[in-house]
């Protein structure tokens, strides 16, 4: 290669190296560029969330101290007129609990419907009750001062007026823009939807304001209609998610929220639909309200993720798995093949043909299992209602309706009826099939013994349901009930099978313990 070759050669080298380097250079200051913004996003969008956090506790700070101070000024929304004796005898009588992480003091329960300062037109649906239960007497100071609360307390304690009477003053008390809903319930199932919004709907006319019930099944236009007039909807995750996307419901004014049977709405099933729902709702400011009789450690992060700073109020020692102690609970444990002979025995021993106060509700797991079990009880001449899902909504409406009047007497149900539903004179609930899980045993029997009445509860327990017979023994040694020979052979030590949603909840059975009272007014 000649002197001159050799020269161009290497300064096109150079040339090229130099558009390298300049684009190298490029490049770099691209990347820092965006670097830079991503940066700044996250950083803006941090400040915004800590800022909407920040506003939220420093009002919930405000209303706190502005609410002590009202009860003690016994001015504002509780006036109380309950000497500290009476509070300390009703919070250990009832065995209440209250962990409030951002105080160390705690708020005075409310003993009376008298010390509740609310819209007359409130107070006057207070008039059927003689007190507030203690899960209302104990929430509601809490819920009236706005803080995102966790409430734990047996099946029938009037956990639904517990959250029903803060949510109508929140509507009173917070600006209506047309189409937006300032409330949400969420409901697990379409039957306890509609009941919840039956109870709903008294405060709501009382007041003036308006409130829909939003569940799958029936058709959508009236519900469309309804949700453009209503300050609170009740509503089941399906169809709610169904609205939501095809945007007839506006959920961003949604400021107080409330999950009803809790747990269950946290379950895998669930939990996606949930995070939808609460994405769609106020964020920042939104007060979340958590209500259940069964509280498994299993789904306590989840909720707490959702929640800000909740104060749990727990009635009763529910970390311990328990049953309502007012409901007489017999376990006989038989052969798979005699089960349904023995259910058609026990129909004898427990039903009145004639006598619609003397209900009885029999759980099957499965909806053929209860459809099955239909034909036969029909054809030995009972009348029954019907709620599973093989069933039409319609169906299982008129059915409940039918039972719950007393036209029906007898119920068969899967457990899409073992939550919430309040049942008056329900007095015996025989478990045909036991459940899946322990949680849902305490909800089925909860279907009895509510509002401070009695009940039985009759389960058939077979070998194939060994697995939960520690946790079944446990239940009954903490309501002082009956524990079987038979049922103690399957062992009391329980197998920790894990359950998909519950996950490994299983305990080991303390024999020693002894159940406590839990009073109920
Ligand atoms: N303060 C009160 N005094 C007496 N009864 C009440 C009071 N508040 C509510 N009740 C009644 O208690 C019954 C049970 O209430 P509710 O259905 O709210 O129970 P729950 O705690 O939600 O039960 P579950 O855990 O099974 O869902 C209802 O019939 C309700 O009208």
């Amino acid at each position: 290669m000649s002197a001159e070759e050799e020269i161009k050669k290497s300064k096109k080298r150079t040339s090229d190296d130099g558009l390298k380097e300049e684009k190298k250079h490029k490049k770099h200051k691209k990347d820092k560029k965006e670097k830079k913004e991503k940066k700044d996003k996250k950083d803006k969008k941090d400040k915004k969330e800590k800022k909407e956090k920040k506003d939220k506790k420093d009002k919930k700070h405000d209303d706190t101290e502005e609410t002590e101070t009202k009860s003690k000024d016994s001015k504002s929304v509780f006036t109380s007129s309950s000497s500290e004796a009476d509070i300390k005898k009703f919070l250990k009588d009832n065995e209440v609990e209250i962990k409030d992480p951002s105080s160390s003091s705690q708020l005075q329960p409310v003993l009376s419907f008298s010390e509740v300062n609310v819209d007359s037109r409130i107070q006057k649906c207070f008039s059927g009750f003689k007190a507030p239960t203690p899960i209302q007497a104990a929430s509601w100071p809490y819920l009236f001062n706005d803080n995102d609360v966790i409430g734990v307390a047996e099946t029938g304690s009037g956990k639904t007026f517990a959250f029903a009477v803060p949510a109508i003053n929140h509507v009173l008390n917070t600006k209506y823009n047309k189409g937006k809903p300032q409330i949400l319930v969420v409901s697990p199932t379409r039957e306890l939807a509609i009941q919840i919004y039956d109870n709903y709907k008294i405060l709501a006319d009382a007041t003036n304001t308006h409130c829909c019930c939003v569940y799958g099944g029936v058709p959508k236009d009236q519900q469309r209609q309804d949700i453009k007039i209503s300050n609170t909807i009740i509503a089941t995750p399906g169809r709610l998610i169904d609205l939501l996307e095809e945007g007839s419901i506006d959920l961003s004014d949604v400021s107080y929220l409330v999950l009803d049977e809790a747990d269950r709405m946290l379950e895998k099933g669930f939990e996606e639909d949930i995070k939808k729902i609460l994405s769609s709702t106020k964020t920042g400011n939104r007060q979340t309200v958590m209500f259940t009789a069964t509280w498994p450690e299993e789904v306590r992060k989840l909720a707490s993720s959702f929640m800000n700073e909740p104060v749990k109020v727990t009635i009763g020692n529910r970390d311990e798995l328990t049953a309502n102690k007012r409901i007489t609970q017999i376990v006989e444990v038989i052969d798979p093949d005699v089960k349904e002979r023995r259910l058609f025995e026990l129909l004898k021993q427990y039903h009145k043909r004639d006598d619609p106060e003397n209900k009885i509700l029999i759980f099957a797991l499965y909806k053929k299992e209860a459809a099955r079990i239909e034909r036969a009880l029909v054809r030995r001449g009972y009348q029954i209602a019907s709620v599973h899902g093989d069933l039409s909504q319609s169906q299982r409406t008129v059915s409940l309706k039918e039972f719950k009047e007393g036209k029906k007497n007898i119920m068969l149900a899967t457990d899409v009826a073992a939550r919430g539903l309040d049942i008056p004179n329900v007095k015996t609930v025989i478990n045909l099939t036991f459940p899946l899980t322990a949680e849902d045993y305490v909800h089925r029997i909860g279907r009895t013994g509510r509002a401070g009445k009695t009940g039985v509860a009759h389960t058939l327990f077979t070998d194939q349901e060994k697995h939960l017979s520690g946790a079944l023994i446990n239940i009954l040694n903490g309501a002082n009930q009956a524990v079987p020979e038979e049922l103690l052979k399957f062992g009391s030590h329980t197998k920790k099978k894990a359950h998909s949603a519950y996950g490994a909840f299983f305990k080991d059975v303390d024999m020693s313990k002894k159940a406590t009272k839990i009073k109920f007014d």
